[in-house]
């Protein structure tokens, strides 16, 4: 491919904590609500949990080893709030800490730069059990830990993500239940989410004030297209993307949620204060973007809250996720963010597809359609820096097959399969084909 990449473009690979470090109560650290719901039967498929997962707190020294054969530039993981800060709040747990520290200064002598999320998903029992993200101080516990962690890393990891994806911890966790912590309600949401906001907000006004380098949020961006030309599938997609697309961004870039939201919500949408949401105004250095899919919309008046349903396309390639693959969605998204809001540094920070992988054969795992994946976004996001999108980085969704949240073990994503026997990490074809891609500067896709 004609190579549009810049030599600075920052290939990488992405985890999170819950998902692949196992151990989640080592050394002092407090039980998360991903722990507990996992913990909690009939919640995750076959009643997984992530208390091995890829034991990865155990291994980290060599995983990195492994990531520098791979040849990432930039390796995302996530901090384990509980590890930290058992209580979420209060006295720091100095072997959590530490773990991290370690984690950091391999990937750093191994030519790997950190882009650390400081919150994906997994908050400390602790602090739920003060009312979590519905607590109006929960700004004030994330900004104290991400306080923390600036100070003890701050000078070592040069890009933060605060908050991984607001729109899943809010609507699959306090909407529709399906993501911990299990809250189905139409009065919750509109609170976390204005919460976390703050959250993020009040972070990046600390790291300013100690930090010199990149700190922004991860949302998860899918492009909505109507079903059909009719007013009612237009209306709805239009719903849709105000829903999963707008809310958080607006809110930031422009200070304002989209007017959808009310109706959305109807009476379960509070009137927030002008100053908070002024507050949150708050572009930050760059959008984190997690792309995989788009979404097929329909008018559906009898689904609430929305009034549309999300269709799968019968002639569409799907992932075992049942996710359309459909490349072409990353540019729009990309081309999206460029004009909506005034062209802000963007890096990819998930991209990627779980496919049932067969078992290695002399060592090998073939995964012809995950290159296939792999090859037709890395183009995608090419023909959006090829019109002037400023993209600086991509980082595949998974390294390694992990913990998938409440479809336990049984989607696989990773660039790397997992034996869950001894945690052998074996290289799959795509893994061979993102080396080469990194090693060509993205030529090779
Ligand atoms: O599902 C794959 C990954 C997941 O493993 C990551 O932890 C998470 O950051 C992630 N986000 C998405 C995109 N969106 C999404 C939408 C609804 C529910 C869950 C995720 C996919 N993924």
């Amino acid at each position: 491919m004609a190579v549009p990449f810049p030599d600075d473009f920052l290939w990488g690979a992405a985890t999170s904590a819950y998902q692949i470090e196992g151990a989640p109560l080592a050394d002092g650290a407090g039980p998360s609500i991903w722990h507990r719901f996992a913990h909690t039967p009939g919640r995750v498929a076959g009643n997984e949990t992530g208390d091995l997962a890829c034991d990865h707190y155990h291994r980290a020294l060599d995983d990195v080893a492994l990531m520098a054969e791979l040849g990432l530039d930039v390796y995302r993981f996530s901090l384990a709030w509980g590890r930290v800060l058992p209580e979420g709040r209060g006295a720091v747990n100095r072997r959590g800490l530490d773990f991290y520290a370690r984690l950091v200064d391999a990937l750093l002598e191994h030519d790997i730069q950190p882009m650390a999320t400081l919150y994906h998903w997994d908050l400390p029992v602790a602090l739920h059990e003060r009312g979590g993200w519905l607590n109006p101080d929960s700004p004030h516990w994330f900004a104290d830990y991400a306080e923390t962690l600036f100070r003890a890393l701050g000078d070592r990891v040069p890009f933060w993500i605060t908050i991984n994806e607001p729109w899943v911890v809010t609507v699959p966790g306090y909407l529709d239940g399906q993501l911990a912590p299990g809250h189905r309600d139409l009065f919750e949401p509109p609170r976390v989410a204005h919460h976390l906001l703050l959250a993020h907000a009040e972070a990046v006004a600390v790291y300013r004030t100690l930090g010199r380098q990149q700190i922004g949020l991860a949302v998860n961006l899918e492009p909505q297209h109507p079903a059909s030309p009719s007013p009612a599938d237009l209306e709805a997609s239009r719903r849709r993307d105000a829903f999963i697309n707008r809310w958080f961004l607006d809110a930031l870039m422009f200070g304002r949620y989209p007017e959808e939201l009310a109706d959305i919500f109807g009476p379960a949408w509070p009137e927030f204060p002008a100053k908070s949401l002024e507050q949150i105004r708050c572009r930050g250095d760059f959008v984190g973007v997690n792309y995989y899919s788009r979404g097929l919309v329909r008018a559906a008046p009898d689904v609430a809250p929305l009034g549309a349903v999300r269709l799968t396309p019968s002639d569409a390639e799907l992932t075992t996720m049942g996710w359309e693959v459909y490349p072409k969605g990353l540019t729009e998204t990309l081309l999206w963010l460029r004009d909506r809001y005034a062209n802000p540094p963007l890096y990819i920070t998930e991209n990627g597809a779980a496919f049932d992988d067969p078992p290695p054969r002399n060592g090998r795992v073939e995964d012809p359609r995950r290159v296939a994946y792999l090859r037709a976004h890395i183009r995608a996001a090419a023909k959006a820096l090829e019109q002037g999108v400023d993209l600086r980085g991509y980082c595949v969704w998974s390294l390694f097959d992990n913990f998938e949240w409440a479809e336990g073990y049984s989607k696989c994503f990773g660039l790397y399969q997992v034996d869950p026997s001894d945690q052998t990490r074996r290289p799959k074809a795509s893994a061979r084909f993102y080396r080469e891609v990194m090693a060509s500067r993205g030529a090779a896709a």
